[in-house]
């Protein structure tokens, strides 16, 4: 991995045709003021810069090299952070699940002929670690032998066991994948970012028995919390989640910023890290060519159904909230619950039923 900040800041200086946020907010002279700095666990602007030079076709372009990262490098991030999450201040709230047994919302799709699945996720950071272009083998498995001991603590319907990707076979590995549970070492974006540094060491998933709620150690960020079941119980999904953060919380410290929320690896997932998604079918919506616009209009995104940069299967498209930042938890769950409703209603009526 280069170390070579002024070799990196070259290359994105000759890509004329970038559209990354890294381009539009390093200018030459935040790039000068920048290139000398260290946070004290010693991560750089090119840790930072790494893979967004060298990926010039990035929509973002810049990670942080840590959680003491997001100050040391601001002049640059906070810039990247407002133009991606779309606010003028950060002054991201406090976190705000709302109270689960009053949530007000509960299957987005009672019929079932729609919502394939539902899945809300959020990121977490170890406190004391930096992010994985700066970190070691050993801090990697110490982050997965903390993690673990706190998630073994879970108990009832949360209990479950853990999986380390080492030793995993290749079969079961593919199995998990294709059945939206694990994630794999594929994302180029990572990867030149040292997302898959000491790949497979450290690494792995925890899940109950059911597989409604899942946790993957080290992949992009030290800690993604998931919970997911068929169907369109967002209530169900979003409850077991939030009953899940606060039991680990009381276990583990996580990283973490006045006005920018929890901190993540990549300054798009910060604030809530949370994205809430349904797996859903909708081959007359998503055929419009306003279909963006909508989606856009109830600050949704659409994805494929196999992850982030992927293409639509048979009409199914993965539906989530678009805003992570600037609003709390339960706001940003809400957010979603409309827009899905608002999809819903849209398809019923393309599709001529009512
Ligand atoms: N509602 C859902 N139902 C079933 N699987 C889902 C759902 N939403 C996402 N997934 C699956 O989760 C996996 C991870 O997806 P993806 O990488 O797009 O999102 P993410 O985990 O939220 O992270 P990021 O936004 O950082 O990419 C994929 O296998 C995807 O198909």
């Amino acid at each position: 991995m280069s170390t070579d900040v002024e070799g990196l800041w070259k290359k994105l200086q000759a890509a004329k045709d970038s559209k990354s946020l890294l381009k539009k907010h390093l200018t030459e002279a935040k790039f000068n003021a920048l290139k000398g700095k260290k946070t004290s666990m010693g991560g750089t602007l090119a840790d930072c810069i790494r893979s967004g030079c060298e990926n010039t076709d990035s929509g973002v372009g810049i990670y942080a090299c840590d959680p003491e990262g997001y100050t040391v490098f601001a002049d640059v991030l906070d810039e990247v952070i407002k133009d991606y999450h779309k606010v003028d201040k950060l002054n991201h709230p406090e976190p705000k699940f709302g109270d689960i047994t009053k949530l007000g919302f509960g299957d987005l799709d009672p019929s079932g002929n729609m919502i394939v699945s539902t899945r809300v996720r959020v990121g977490r950071s170890h406190a004391n670690f930096g992010f994985p272009g700066v970190i070691k083998a050993e801090d990697r498995k110490e982050m997965e032998r903390i993690s673990v001991e706190a998630l073994k603590t879970l108990t009832g319907d949360l209990a479950g066991t853990y999986y380390p990707l080492e030793g995993m076979t290749e079969a079961t590995q593919k199995q998990l994948t294709d059945d939206h549970f694990l994630f794999n070492d594929s994302d180029r974006f990572l990867k030149a970012a040292g997302g898959y540094n000491d790949w497979p060491i450290g690494r792995g998933i925890f899940f109950n028995k059911n597989k409604t709620f899942l946790t993957w150690v080290n992949e992009e960020d030290h800690l993604r919390f998931i919970s997911m079941q068929k169907g369109g119980n967002l209530g169900e999904v979003y409850a077991r989640l939030v009953t899940a953060i606060e039991k680990l919380q009381e276990k583990l410290t996580f990283a973490k910023r006045k006005g920018l929320g929890y901190l993540t690896f990549c300054p798009s997932n910060l604030g809530t890290t949370l994205r809430a998604s349904v797996h859903i079918k909708i081959p007359k919506l998503s055929q419009t060519p306003e279909f963006k616009e909508f989606c856009d209009k109830h600050h949704l995104q659409a994805r494929g159904i196999h992850g982030e940069h992927t293409e639509s299967v048979g009409g199914v498209y993965d539906i989530s909230n678009k805003h992570r930042l600037g609003l709390t938890e339960f706001d940003a769950v809400q957010e979603m619950r409309r827009g899905v409703e608002a999809v819903i209603k849209e398809e019923t009526k393309l599709q001529g039923k009512k």
